[in-house]
């Protein structure tokens, strides 16, 4: 029995949510491309969760639903003040948050479909007021309530900074949210996966999925490339830092991914982004450094930049504090997770691989007092 490590190359399930085929994303067979320059976030969660893309009135309907279900329970808000609210993670916070949710929903151990279904709507809906209402009670703000009229990204951002957006900051969160989506069997989808192939619930798949989110192999590479760019802090610096980074063999964080060789196909949406956003707020440098790091690690490493990479000077540039960043992507990536939760449901079987054991041989217990 050999094992390999990471899973690198292990086929662990089947899927026919989102598929990665010769560096091509899609989405139920649409291109990444199509759907990041077409479709709303709201179209692509329909997309998602059921295999095709909805009719008017559908979408209308889901919009509603998500309207309907954004308020959470006050517990639930005042649980964010029982802390040292400054000192702790967001994401740290989320997953707590979204666990607790599950407590106060009375349908959350009842597993017929239609009853995760709601329970897919109202984790959705939450977790945008979850992470806008942490955002503002950490500065001492009250949350605000969303506006019904809104679309998903518009009230993301008009819950955040009480402000609704531009049209342009909109279009660009929008396709964000497009863009972070699903990622076929991701680390973070995986652990959804894992956890409901027990039979658990969806709040339980949602809350390990958070977690795995978190790790700056994952999502939470976001905040660490901001941190980076934020160090470097001019593109005269550039050169120097990655330079000296790479010969300490340190890692560039936004830069490589297991599936992708030739490139991620999401990060040029966030690359033409990042252009216009910065530009708009005179702050083009965040764009200028990007570039130059793209230029010296992708030219010296042939390590091509991931959807992390510039969707940190995006996110910026919308005024979206840098601890933000992870809990972004996971509001976005929960949508995903809903639909792989839901499909291992729909056809489940225990996952449990094997470990390829390497530790000492057969041993005979030596008591205690005479070791
Ligand atoms: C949404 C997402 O999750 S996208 C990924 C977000 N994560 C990051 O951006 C963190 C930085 N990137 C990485 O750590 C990796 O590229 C990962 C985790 C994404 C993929 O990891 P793996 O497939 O396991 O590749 P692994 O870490 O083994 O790297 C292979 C080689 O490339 C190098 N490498 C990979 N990524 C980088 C990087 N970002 N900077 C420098 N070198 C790198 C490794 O050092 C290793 O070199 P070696 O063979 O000389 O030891
Ligand atoms: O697929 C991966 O390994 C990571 C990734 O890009 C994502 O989750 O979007």
């Amino acid at each position: 029995m050999t094992s390999s490590k990471g899973l690198e190359g292990v086929v662990a399930t089947q899927s026919a949510i989102s598929s990665i085929i010769d560096d091509t994303l899609t989405y139920v067979g649409y291109d990444i491309d199509d759907l990041a320059v077409n479709a709303s976030f709201e179209e692509v969660i329909y997309l998602l969760w059921h295999q095709r893309l909805p009719k008017a009135e559908e979408l209308a309907e889901l919009k509603q639903q998500l309207a309907d279900n954004m308020a959470v329970p006050q517990a639930v808000l005042d649980h964010f003040k029982t802390y040292d609210i400054k000192s702790v993670h967001p994401m740290a916070a989320l997953r707590t948050a979204v666990s607790m949710l599950g407590l106060f929903d009375e349908e959350a151990e009842v597993m017929e479909p239609a009853a995760n279904y709601r329970k897919a709507i109202k984790i959705q809906a939450k977790i945008s007021t979850l992470v806008t209402a942490f955002g503002r009670i950490r500065n001492g703000q009250e949350p605000i309530a969303p506006k019904s009229d809104l679309s998903f990204a518009a009230n993301f951002l008009y819950m955040l900074s009480g402000n609704v957006p531009e049209a342009i900051e909109e279009e660009a969160f929008n396709k964000a949210l497009v863009l972070h989506a699903d990622h076929e069997l991701n680390a973070s989808t995986f652990t959804a996966r894992v956890a409901v192939a027990t039979l658990s619930d969806v709040y339980s798949g949602v809350t390990a999925a958070i977690g795995a989110l978190k790790g700056p192999l994952h999502g939470g590479a976001n905040e660490q490339v901001m941190k980076m760019l934020t160090e470097i802090s001019s593109v005269d610096n550039v050169e120097k830092v990655i330079n000296e980074k790479l010969a300490n063999k340190e890692k560039i964080m936004g830069f490589g991914h297991r599936v992708y060789r030739k490139g991620d196909p999401r990060a040029k949406h966030l690359r033409e982004m990042s252009r216009k956003l910065t530009k708009i707020r005179g702050e083009e440098k965040w764009y200028d450094m990007s570039v130059k790091i793209d230029e010296i690690v992708t030219g010296q490493k042939d390590l091509p930049p991931n959807v992390d990479f510039y969707s940190a000077s995006v996110y910026h540039s919308l005024n979206i504090e840098h601890d933000l960043f992870t809990p972004v992507f996971a509001l976005s990536r929960t949508s995903g997770w809903l639909a792989h939760i839901q499909e291992q449901y729909s056809n489940n079987r225990l996952i449990r691989p094997r470990a390829e054991y390497i530790g000492p041989g057969l041993q005979a217990y030596v008591p205690v007092e005479e070791r």
